[in-house]
């Protein structure tokens, strides 16, 4: 049965600064890295170890792959990675404190920004401290100025169809290494969760996600590893 395991990076030293991030190239904590170990302990303990992994190009996503890839001893499998899977772009947001943007601006704006579907942040100024449109790693391709969820699935979405999505119809079990946003994203393809009920999914850092695919890639159901620190998954279509 094809076998997609999500794994959001682990605590990063913006999420424990509580800072709007995306895609700022800010490592792990030490936590955070405790929890990607966790993570492929987990995977290990329970039997899912994955044929190939899947990440983005930011720092988390690639060390908290790694990371759970060597405490599952497999850290031999081919791993890709591409811009495509990461976080979404924050925008003008990028680097601000949230709870005091939260004070500027209101909880219910703050709200919209960071979890509903097409409202994005303000774009981040051309020259900010945070354009990357500069880094190498992304040479021919068009760095956002901010992103919604919606432009976020716009671009995952197209490379889950043709890179991720052939694995695991060839009955893979397959590994995305990514952030909290690009996994929504695709937890949003994948359930068919509507627009306005996507802002009730939240994804936990360093806890993976086993979804069990049907030959459509439809869910046949999904469980954290971590029983201690899940959230509420959508519900799986009848
Ligand atoms: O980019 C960030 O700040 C975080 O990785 C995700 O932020 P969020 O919880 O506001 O979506």
């Amino acid at each position: 049965m094809p076998t997609l395991i999500l794994l959001r990076h682990g605590q990063s030293q913006w999420n424990l600064e509580n800072r709007f991030t995306g895609w700022v190239d800010v490592d792990l904590t030490t936590e955070g890295e405790a929890q990607a170990r966790r993570g492929g302990e987990l995977m290990a303990e329970q039997g899912l170890l994955p044929d190939e992994a899947f990440t983005s190009v930011q720092t988390r996503a690639i060390r908290t792959c790694n990371l759970a890839l060597d405490a599952a001893r497999r850290s031999w499998i081919p791993v890709t990675k591409d811009w495509r899977l990461n976080e979404r772009h924050y925008g003008g947001l990028t680097g601000l404190d949230k709870t005091e943007t939260a004070r500027l601006h209101g909880e219910e704006q703050v709200k919209v920004w960071r979890r509903s579907y097409d409202t994005p942040p303000p774009p981040l100024e051309a020259g900010s401290e945070h354009d990357l449109s500069g880094d190498p790693r992304y040479a021919g391709a068009t760095v956002p100025a901010t992103e919604s969820l919606k432009l976020t699935l716009e671009r995952v979405l197209p490379y889950w169809t043709s890179a991720i999505a052939p694995r695991l119809k060839a009955d893979k079990t397959v590994l995305v290494a990514a952030h909290g946003n690009s996994l929504r994203a695709i937890v949003k393809h994948l359930f068919q969760v509507a627009d306005d009920r996507i802002v009730g999914v939240e994804i936990p850092t360093g806890n993976p996600l086993v979804i069990e695919l049907n030959a459509d890639l439809q869910p046949v159901s999904a469980r954290y590893l971590d029983e201690g620190r899940a959230q509420a998954l959508p519900e799986i279509a009848a």
